[in-house]
């Protein structure tokens, strides 16, 4: 088994975010013997003594916050040599960037690194074995997040393709409140491989006319965590999918729901951008229609049913 000591000396780790995944995440560095600060919003640790000497922040922020903790970093002075990494998966509404665009203009000297795979918070906490992905330009700076996360219950591969692999972290949230609709209206098995399958095609497209490599989206953090949500009740995203398709209204549901579903602003995001750029993404339209309330659930599986016959390698 691996440990702290026969990869790397013991690193100080701030965790910014104490929700479901900083948590998560905390506990694997912790369990590493690494020196781990988890910083919250309304804790009891400061900012600057959580980033005091630190050789990697990690923030598992939500994507709302993302811009106004990226702030607070800036008037605060920590090592140029702190690894930065994202665990965020969301689209920024102002920008339409990922969390790793936003962290990387904001520290242009600091190494950015992606983190995402199919890591269910809830698993992982629990100690069950999951993989993920460790992704950046500097390939060495991934290979520092690798052996600091890396053990015998979390396999992480390095990518030095960040952006493809954050945007599979992140469009999936949008299929996996489509899968939660397709099961929650007792769709069947049939209905909901189509619409993964279909829906990574759609994935692909627009993650490489973003920049994305498309072998990328084959990998962990593409299929890899697009099966994890679309199939998992455990998944937030997959939870309103459900809900809405027993005809509940979206500020219920939000309400109610225990934590964050990206999928529900990044939705919002991606039809703003796929528009502007004329990119296909009938399966997303569909749940776009239908968070903001001007469908039903049914209507949307009429829709998607009833598009124009085609090819199945084309648009
Ligand atoms: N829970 C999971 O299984 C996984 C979640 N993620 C991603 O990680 C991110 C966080 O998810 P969760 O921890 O599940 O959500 P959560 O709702 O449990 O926690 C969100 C965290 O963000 C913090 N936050 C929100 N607004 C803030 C602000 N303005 N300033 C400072 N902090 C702020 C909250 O205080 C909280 O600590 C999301 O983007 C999610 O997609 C990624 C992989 C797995
Ligand atoms: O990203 C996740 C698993 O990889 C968590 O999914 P939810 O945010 O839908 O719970």
């Amino acid at each position: 088994m691996a440990t702290a000591s026969d990869s790397t000396t013991s690193a100080i780790v701030t965790i910014l975010g104490a929700g479901a995944w900083g948590t998560a995440l905390a506990g694997l560095a912790q369990a590493r013997g690494h020196q781990v600060r988890l910083w919250s919003r309304r804790g009891e640790l400061s900012l600057e003594a959580a980033l005091d000497k630190t050789d990697l922040v990690l923030s598992a922020i939500s994507m709302k916050g993302v811009p106004e903790t990226i702030e607070r970093l800036q008037s605060l002075s920590f090592p140029t040599s702190a690894i930065l990494v994202s665990a965020t998966k969301g689209l920024d509404p102002a920008t339409r960037w990922t969390p790793a665009q936003i962290w990387q203009a904001a520290f242009p000297d600091h190494s950015v690194v992606v983190l995402s795979g199919p890591n269910l918070s809830d698993e992982i906490r629990r100690g069950l074995p999951a993989a993920t992905v460790a992704a950046s330009h500097q390939l060495a700076a991934a290979q520092r997040v690798q052996t600091i996360f890396s053990s015998d219950r979390f396999r992480v591969y390095t990518n030095t393709d960040p952006l493809g692999t954050e945007l599979g972290g992140t469009l999936k949230n949008v299929i996996a409140i489509a899968a939660g609709v397709c099961d929650g209206l007792q769709l069947g098995t049939n209905a909901r491989s189509a619409l993964i399958t279909r829906a990574l095609a759609e994935l692909i497209r627009i993650g490489t006319h973003l920049g994305g490599n498309p072998e990328t989206f084959f990998g962990l953090s593409g299929l890899g965590d697009l099966l994890a949500t679309c199939t998992s009740a455990l998944s937030r995203n997959y939870q309103v999918g459900y809900a809405l398709a027993q005809g509940q209204p979206l500020s219920q549901i939000l309400q109610k729901l225990q934590g964050t579903a990206e999928g529900v602003n990044t939705t919002n995001v991606l039809i703003d951008l796929a528009s502007r750029e004329a990119i296909p993404v009938p399966v997303s339209h569909q749940v776009y229609l239908l968070l903001n309330g001007k469908i039903t659930a049914q209507q949307a599986v009429e829709a998607l049913m009833e598009r124009d016959l085609k090819p199945e390698n084309k648009e």
